[in-house]
C-alpha cells in the first residue's frame, strides 16, 4: 500500500470516530483530520504551519516545553494508549479537552498517532453564566479527576473548605456519568434529626407514626439509577452513621414502618469541609463509614490555590447577577479585589460581587464599590471572637439561665442574624454555612 493511500485508510478510521481528531507523525504535524475536526476548526491547509501543539494552543514549540503534559511523548514512550486534559484553542474560544492519544505504526513500522479530542461540556474555560468554571492547574486537574472518576460507579468524597464549588463538583461527576439522564438527588445532612433520618432518607407508610398522614418517598428511593449526593457527610451525628453505613453496605433500605426491605441503585457522592480523618481519630466518625465513602477522594482547591482563575470567575459571576446588562470591573476594582484573602473561597467572592451589584451607579464597577462592598463584610474571625469574649460572657450566662438548647440557640442566633444583616448570603457567611444550609435550618 502507498502512503497516500494508508492516509486514505487512515482518514476513513478517523472518521469513525464522532468526535474531532486527527493523525500526526512523530515530529508533531498533523497528517490527517476527520470530517468532524474540518467542520468544527476548518480545514488544514488555511490555518498555517501544521504543528499540533500550534494548532491546538497557538505555541510555537511543544506542549512539554510550555508545561504541559503531551500525550503523543507519553503514547510514545510507553507505547500505550495516554489520556490528558488540555484547554485548547477553539473558533468558541478556549475549550476544555479530553485527549486520547492511540499510538499506530504505518506499513513501514513509521510511527504515527491517533488523537481524539473530546470536548468536556461540564465546565467551561469562558465565562459562562452557568457552568463550572476555570482554566488554572489547580481547576484542570480537578476536572481531570471528575471526568476520569465520573464515568465509573465508584464512591466519591469531595473535600474542601465551605464556598470551594462542592456542590457544583458532584454534579459534574453526575452528568459524566452513566447516570446522567436519571435524577441527582442531595441530602443536606447537617442538621438530621433521628426523626427526619429515616423518614427523609427512607420515606415513610402512611400511618407510619403519628403525623404520618400520607406516605412519603424517601430520597435513596428518589435517586434510583441515578446519583445520591451527601453533602456535609461529616455532620452525621455518630448515632446515625450505623444506619448510613447499613445503607451503603447493603444498598438496601427500609421505609419507615414497611414491612419490606427495598433496593437501592444510586451512586454514592459524600461531600465535606470536615476533617474526615481527625474526626475517625476522636472517634466522632466511624471508621468503616469513612472508608466506604472515600473510596476515591477529591480535594477542591481553595479559591487562594487558583488566584489565576479569579478575572475568568468576576466575569462569570457579572454575567450570572445580571445576564442582560454587561457589567465588568475596573483594573482598581479587580486589582482591590485579588488583594482578598477569600476566607469563604467562591461563595464569598460572588457575595462581594452581589453587593457591589446592588451598590454600583455604573455598569464598569469601580475600586469603591468594591471597597464599600467589602466593608459591608462583618469584622473577620479574630475581630468577632474578641467582640464575643468581650461581650458576650454576660449574654451567655442570660441563655443558660433560660436553660436553651443548642437548636434552640441556633435558631435564635440566625434570626438575630437575620434582623441585623439583610443579605441572607450574607447572614451564611458569618454562620459559616451555605445559603441552602441557612434555609434548611430556618425552615425546621
Ligand atoms: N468553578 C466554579 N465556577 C463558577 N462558580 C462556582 C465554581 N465553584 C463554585 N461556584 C459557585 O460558588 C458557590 C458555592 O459553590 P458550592 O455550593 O458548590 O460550594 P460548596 O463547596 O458546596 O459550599 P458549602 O460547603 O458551603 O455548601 C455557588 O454559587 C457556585 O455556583
Amino acid at each position: 500500500m502507498t502512503n497516500a493511500s494508508w492516509l486514505e485508510t487512515m482518514r476513513n478510521v478517523l472518521d469513525s470516530y464522532n468526535n474531532p481528531a486527527v493523525l500526526v507523525d512523530a515530529d508533531y504535524n498533523v497528517v490527517a483530520t476527520n470530517s468532524n475536526y474540518d467542520f468544527r476548526f476548518g480545514e488544514l491547509d488555511s490555518r498555517g504551519p501544521a504543528k499540533c501543539y500550534y494548532l491546538s494552543h497557538g505555541y510555537q514549540r511543544p506542549c512539554d516545553l510550555e508545561g504541559e503534559t503531551c500525550p503523543m511523548q507519553e503514547a510514545r514512550d510507553t507505547g500505550k494508549r495516554a489520556s490528558v486534559l488540555h484547554i485548547h484553542n477553539t473558533p468558541q474560544g478556549k475549550e476544555h479537552v479530553g485527549i486520547e492519544t492511540i499510538p499506530i505504526v504505518d506499513e513501514e513500522q513509521r510511527a504515527y498517532f491517533i488523537e481524539v479530542m473530546k470536548p468536556i461540556l461540564e465546565v467551561s474555560a469562558e465565562p459562562i453564566a452557568n457552568k463550572m468554571i476555570g482554566r488554572s492547574k489547580a481547576f484542570n486537574r480537578l476536572v481531570d479527576l471528575i471526568q476520569r472518576v465520573g464515568k465509573t460507579n465508584t464512591n466519591v468524597l469531595l473535600m474542601g473548605a465551605s464556598g470551594t464549588g462542592k456542590e457544583l463538583a458532584a454534579q459534574a461527576i453526575h452528568s459524566v456519568s452513566p447516570r446522567a439522564s436519571k435524577p441527582f438527588v442531595t441530602v443536606e445532612c447537617s442538621g438530621l434529626t433521628d426523626t427526619l433520618f429515616e423518614s427523609e432518607l427512607f420515606g415513610h407508610m402512611k400511618g407510619a407514626f403519628t403525623g404520618a398522614t400520607y406516605t412519603r418517598t424517601g430520597l435513596v428511593k428518589s435517586a434510583h439509577g441515578g446519583t445520591l449526593f451527601l453533602d456535609e457527610v461529616g455532620d452525621v451525628p455518630l448515632h446515625l452513621q450505623v444506619k448510613l453505613l447499613r445503607l451503603i453496605e447493603t444498598k438496601t433500605f427500609r421505609p419507615v414502618g414497611d414491612s419490606k426491605p427495598a433496593a437501592a441503585d444510586f451512586r454514592l457522592v459524600c461531600a465535606t469541609h470536615k476533617d474526615l480523618l481527625d474526626m475517625v481519630e476522636k472517634g466522632e466518625f466511624r471508621e468503616d463509614l469513612y472508608h466506604r465513602i472515600s473510596t476515591f477522594p477529591i480535594r477542591l482547591p481553595s479559591l487562594a490555590e487558583r488566584r489565576e482563575d479569579l478575572p475568568l470567575l468576576v466575569k462569570s459571576i457579572l454575567l450570572r447577577i445580571s445576564e442582560n446588562q454587561p457589567l465588568s470591573l475596573t483594573e482598581t476594582a479587580q486589582a482591590l479585589l485579588s488583594q482578598q484573602a477569600f476566607k469563604g473561597n467562591i461563595r464569598e467572592l460572588k457575595n462581594i460581587l452581589e453587593r457591589a451589584v446592588v451598590l454600583r451607579n455604573d455598569d464598569q464597577i469601580d475600586v469603591e464599590v468594591i471597597q464599600q462592598s467589602l466593608h459591608l463584610l462583618p469584622v473577620n474571625k479574630a475581630a468577632h471572637h474578641d467582640a464575643l469574649s468581650a461581650t458576650s460572657e454576660s449574654a451567655l450566662q442570660l441563655l443558660a439561665d433560660k436553660k436553651l438548647n443548642l437548636e434552640q440557640l441556633e435558631q435564635a442566633y440566625l434570626h438575630t442574624l437575620l434582623q441585623t444583616y439583610p443579605d441572607k448570603g450574607l447572614v451564611a457567611d458569618i454562620a459559616g454555612c451555605s445559603l441552602r444550609t441557612l434555609y434548611r435550618k430556618l425552615e425546621q
